[in-house]
């Protein structure tokens, strides 16, 4: 365990790590302990998890390179990035995040109805503490890490519409790699969480061997699915994980979990940042999936996903799903259009968010 990378998690030391390969700004890599981060110079975010994920995005460049704005601490830095258009198109249409409540609320108005893509539901076959316990290599296998209470096994039981895997509000839960089978089509593998965990530190070490033994040796691992708190993004043990799965060059892709607690902006700007750093990751997809369980949204983009890295597209995606796909889409498109044109009719530009509205915290 000595030498393994994930293990260096629990004993983390502060060491230091550059944004953007070149922009002037460090930072001390916080260690469970001690949350301070020396590039933040405002009183609000003293003593919380201000972090900036390692990326390179234009618009914290172009602050950075002005020399005025060095000063800045990473949250006024984050509050400066400009999400495309397109995204903030795409988390309304499928009613990702908070939307600030205005007078032309388009809760009340319409939404897109897509057409559901039905998974098979699930059933547990094997769980797995040790490396000698892993089941045969038989299907297709999809793997959800990320850190404890990202809403791993939640999201799990979702997808499938199953109740198969035990979820919890308090962090370390789920314990051993829990292989489940969806119809005897693929396999997805609930695994525990790193990071804050209510479990006993040798118990946590060897989990994170057993988890990287697995990403290193299963041939049938088609994909890791890094699950990321919308209200966190990507921590430093998560940047541990990162580089186990680029070392052993495994497939992984970026998934926003929890988009329910952060506003609609917030998303769109964590979003521009995960996918800058997928694209400069060398074996990440260069598509960030974002997904509510609890409002139970983005699950369908999810699952198509799934069935596409599986090869079972022809099952679950029949024509009939294409043309209702089409269907809703054309009705979306007419009632946006609509939308668009009564609320310019009233002279119409969104109403600020209604005071009741709770604003959420989040750590970025
Ligand atoms: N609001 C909200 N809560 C969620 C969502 N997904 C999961 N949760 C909650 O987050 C908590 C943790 O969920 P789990 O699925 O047990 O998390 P986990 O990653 O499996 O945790 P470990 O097994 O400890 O690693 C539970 O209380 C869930 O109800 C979500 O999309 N939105
Ligand atoms: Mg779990």
């Amino acid at each position: 365990m000595s030498n393994c990378v994930l293990g260096s998690l629990l004993r983390a030391q502060p060491s230091l790590v550059l944004i953007a390969n070149t922009a002037p700004i460090c930072f001390m890599r916080r260690t469970f302990s001690s949350r301070t981060n020396v590039s933040s110079n405002t009183s609000r975010s003293k003593g919380k998890a201000a972090y900036v994920p390692n990326t390179t995005v234009e618009a914290l460049k172009e602050a950075v390179k002005t020399g005025r704005d060095e000063a800045l601490s990473n949250r006024q830095l984050f509050a400066r990035l400009h999400p495309e258009q397109k995204t903030i198109d795409m988390l309304d249409m499928y009613r990702l995040g908070i939307e600030k409540q205005g007078k032309y609320d388009r809760k009340r108005w319409f939404h897109y109805r897509e057409p559901e893509v039905k998974l098979p539901h699930l059933s547990f076959f094997a769980g797995a503490q040790q490396t000698q316990s892993f089941p045969s290599e038989t299907l297709p296998e999809i793997a959800f890490v990320g850190r404890s209470n990202v809403g791993k096994s939640t999201l799990v039981n979702q997808l499938c519409g199953s109740t198969a895997a035990r979820t919890s509000n308090k962090p370390g839960l789920t314990q051993q790699l829990n292989f489940y089978t969806a119809n005897n089509d693929f396999h997805l593998i609930d695994m525990p969480g790193y990071g804050f965990a209510f479990a006993k530190e040798e118990a946590k070490n060897s989990w994170l061997s057993v988890i990287e033994s697995y990403i290193h040796n299963r041939r049938t691992l088609q994909r890791v699915m890094v699950l990321l708190d919308a209200r966190h993004g990507i921590k430093v043990n998560d940047r541990d994980l990162l580089e186990v799965l680029e070392r052993t060059n495994t497939k992984y892709q970026f998934v926003l979990t929890k988009c329910d607690l952060v506003y609609r902006t917030h998303l769109a700007k964590l979003h521009l940042l995960v996918s800058n750093e997928a694209s400069q990751s060398r074996h990440c997809v260069d598509r960030v999936m974002l997904v509510s369980a609890r409002d139970k949204a983005g699950l369908n983009s999810l699952r198509k996903e799934i069935v596409h890295i599986c090869n079972i597209g022809e099952k679950y995606l029949t024509k009939e799903y294409y043309k209702n796909e089409h269907i809703a889409g054309t009705e979306y498109s007419k009632q946006l259009q609509l939308y668009h044109d009564t609320a310019r009719s009233k002279g119409g530009k969104h109403q600020p968010a209604s005071k009741g509205h709770k604003k959420q915290s989040c750590t970025l």
